[in-house]
């Protein structure tokens, strides 16, 4: 039988909370803007290289009523930014909509894995060939942030720039344990393709969350 925590969580209403922090968003579109960053725990999408490989295990991170997740950011930013951890694994649309409501700009980071739920303003798909994508992140998504670990990740790159809308903004960024190595071809690879952008992980050149 499901206890009534599991129940709030399984409908959006409570949500297991990692972290959240008031930062500069270090990446992609919105990169140097100040934004209130919550980080939503569970993933099974396991991507080897992954950076919050702490936030999987949902059952580590406390369920969490969105009235006071939302309570906490509105004191620091309009501009909200929603990770994880997979946030498409859980309901997101009561989140969002708490937000909304109270007039603030909600952002994703998002693998796309699962199904799209939630009012966005932004929607950052960073796509993993493990798991790919569903098709109405593809048409939904303002930003696609293919990472690059390694060559094929150029292929990979233009296999999923095929499938999103023709707005969306194109960016490379480098796996960060190969930065080194890869970022001279990203560099290349944009100048032979400039459709393409370059992203970084800003924040962590910055020492900052
Ligand atoms: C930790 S993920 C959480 C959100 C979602 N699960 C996703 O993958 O988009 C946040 C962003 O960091 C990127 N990322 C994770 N580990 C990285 C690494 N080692 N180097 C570069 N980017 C990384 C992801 O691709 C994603 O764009
Ligand atoms: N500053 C900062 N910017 C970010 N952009 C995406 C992040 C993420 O982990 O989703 C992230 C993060 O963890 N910190
Ligand atoms: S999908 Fe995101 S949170 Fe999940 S393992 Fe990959 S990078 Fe980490
Ligand atoms: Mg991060």
């Amino acid at each position: 039988m499901k206890t009534e925590v599991q129940k709030l969580v399984d409908s959006g209403k409570m949500l297991p909370l990692m972290e959240e922090f008031y930062t500069i968003q270090g990446e992609g579109f919105h990169k140097g803007t100040a934004a209130y960053f919550i980080r939503v725990g569970g993933c099974d999408v396991g991507c080897h290289w992954c950076d919050v490989k702490e936030s999987w295990n949902a059952a580590l991170h406390p369920p969490t009523a969105i009235e006071t997740i939302v309570e906490k950011a509105a004191q620091h930013s309009k501009i909200i930014v929603i990770t994880g951890g997979e946030p498409l694994t859980w309901d997101m649309g009561p989140l969002t909509e708490m937000l909304k409501a109270r007039g603030m700009q909600t952002h994703i980071e998002t693998s796309g894995a699962y199904k799209l739920s939630g009012i966005w303003d932004w929607i950052c798909l960073s796509p993993k060939k493990m798991k790919l994508p569903t098709e109405e992140v593809y048409r939904q998504a303002n930003e696609l942030k293919v990472i690059v670990f390694n060559k094929d990740d150029f292929r990979f790159a233009e296999e999923q720039a095929a499938r999103v809308g023709k707005d969306c903004i194109l960016y490379l960024q480098p796996e960060w344990s190969k930065r080194e190595k890869m970022s001279p071809l990203i560099v290349d690879y944009v100048m032979q393709n400039p459709q393409w952008k370059v992203s970084l992980q800003t924040h962590k050149y910055l020492n900052i969350p």
